[in-house]
């Protein structure tokens, strides 16, 4: 019997707690708030009064249970409500640039929830939800030597009329509940600071960024090139709180360019690549690919912007690598290559792991096509990010950083298979500290600073006495 209340109270507790789990870290704000309810008001009364609550209660709602049944239902629901709070720890534990990882390859949410999130969550939720178990088959006990016999003696002096029972719970709840909202206010504002201290900061500054007058006129010169345009951003401009990251801005690269993006930390690059695919919305402004717009749909005249689905499919078309490689944690080489294929092109997967293998190939990692991430150097990482990029045949490539993470020795490894793409015809916009890399591979190079593009030139003019002064400080400073 302990086992099998236990098992099912614990059942109900896991899987409720799951999607109040989800809620918690919904964006939605009905949702969340409905979870947080539910979760101060489950963990904020004592498990006695909700039994106590559902034997006497719920008969007058015309639902009569067993004392088992009142049981399990407490204990679920009060399971629940623990297992919540684990859930959305272990969802909020995973990186976020595992979901923007899985956005740039244009994944579902749902998809990206069960396949990505929801393994890599299990491994912190996992061990807690083993502790539960083993409270939960001693709680059965309690249940059956205490709760029972109080609901029984309580019961009866309720059929009696001689005592308030049932109102000296109700009091009790409310103080438990009083000390309860204290303390998860204590919690949330602890929460608050952690996350603060924790928040990632940007790598070490190479130049101070300065803030620029207003009205500084950009240096900028559109392409040369008369290919057809693959990206064009117009006026996309992004701030944060108070903070303008990115001014009115206008990008365009056209099909086959190497566009590489220089300039001092801080000073807006990555939130330019970052809006490209809309992993970072922009405030303003509109980006299309290969002349569809990738946020706004025109209808009557009017712009509107595009859902969710719309916006997936067509950022699809874009690849990205990003700095830490987001590379999906529980799936080996072949499978993060491939898990693009499977979920979005509906490939077979026997077909989806050859082409995988292929991409793998192609970046020199026939070897490793079985390996997990954490059996990777950062350099291999890196390539596999690559393949995985490369996997939805895109019209570009954008890589934020790619190797500013990687030990110097393997940084060339990485450049090397860039260089090999590009040289192969790869569209590619490219954030980077390495000015090498720039001067070899870069058509145009584009030079940001406080957050506007000050210099949009083709490579050898950009690096001769024709560029802006600004940018050739930035280039003696890095030389220094
Ligand atoms: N998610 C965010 N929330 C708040 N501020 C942000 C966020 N992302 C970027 N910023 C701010 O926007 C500005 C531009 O940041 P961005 O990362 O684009 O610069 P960057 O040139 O790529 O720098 P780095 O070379 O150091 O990566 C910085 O002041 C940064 O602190």
């Amino acid at each position: 019997m302990t086992i099998w209340v236990a098992v099912v109270a614990q059942t109900i507790g896991t899987v409720l707690g799951t999607g109040l789990g989800v809620m918690l870290t919904s964006k939605s704000r009905a949702l969340s708030w409905s979870a947080q309810f539910y979760l101060w008001l489950f963990k904020g009364t004592p498990l006695l009064a909700q039994i106590l609550f559902f034997y006497s209660a719920l008969p007058q709602m015309g639902l009569r249970l067993s004392l088992v049944a009142t049981g399990l239902l407490g204990l679920g629901l009060n399971e629940a409500a623990r297992m919540g709070d684990i859930v959305r720890a272990g969802l909020m534990a995973v990186p976020d640039e595992q979901r923007e990882a899985a956005a740039s390859l244009g994944l579902r949410p749902w998809i990206t929830f069960r396949k990505v999130i929801f393994p890599q969550a299990m491994r912190t939720i996992l061990p807690p939800l083993g502790n539960n178990f083993s409270y939960m088959i001693k709680a059965t006990s309690l249940l059956a030597t205490i709760s029972f016999a109080e609901l029984l003696r309580v019961s009866q002096q309720l059929a009696q009329s001689t005592t308030h029972a049932l109102e000296a719970y109700c009091a009790a709840s409310v103080w438990y509940l009083a000390l309860i909202t204290i303390w998860t206010l204590i919690q949330r504002r602890l929460e608050k600071k952690i996350a603060l201290n924790g928040r990632d900061t940007a790598p070490a500054a190479n130049v101070a960024v300065q803030a620029l007058p207003d009205d500084i006129r950009p240096a900028i010169e559109l392409p040369t090139s008369d290919a057809p345009v693959t990206i064009e951003a117009r006026n996309i401009s992004k701030q944060f709180g108070g903070h303008t990251a990115l001014h009115p801005t206008d990008l365009i690269v056209r099909r086959g360019e190497v566009v590489v993006i220089l300039g001092p930390s801080g000073s807006g690059k990555s939130t330019l690549l970052r809006t490209l695919n809309w992993i970072e919305p922009a405030d303003d402004g509109d980006i299309r690919i290969d002349g569809e717009s990738l946020p706004w749909r025109f209808a009557n005249g009017r712009r509107v912007r595009r859902g969710d689905a719309a916006i997936n499919r067509t950022r699809q078309r874009i690849g990205m690598v990003f700095q830490h490689f987001g590379l999906f944690k529980t799936y080996t080489a072949r499978e993060n290559v491939a898990l693009g294929l499977i979920k979005l092109k509906k490939m077979p997967r026997a077909e989806a792991f050859a082409k995988a293998e292929a991409l793998l190939t192609r970046v020199g990692l026939s070897k490793q096509v079985g390996a997990f991430p954490v059996e990777l150097s950062g350099g291999q990482r890196q390539r596999v990010a690559i393949a995985r990029a490369l996997s939805m045949d895109p019209v570009a490539l954008l890589f934020d950083e790619p190797t500013s993470a990687l030990d110097p020795e393997t940084v060339n490894e990485v450049l090397n298979v860039m260089t090999t793409i590009a040289h192969e015809g790869v569209t590619m916009v490219v954030v980077t500290h390495e000015v090498g890399f720039a001067r070899r591979i870069a058509d145009r190079v584009v030079f940001m600073e406080a957050g506007r593009k000050l210099m949009d030139l083709p490579v050898a003019r950009a690096f001769s006495a024709e560029a802006p002064e600004r940018f050739r400080a930035f280039l003696r400073h890095i030389d220094a």
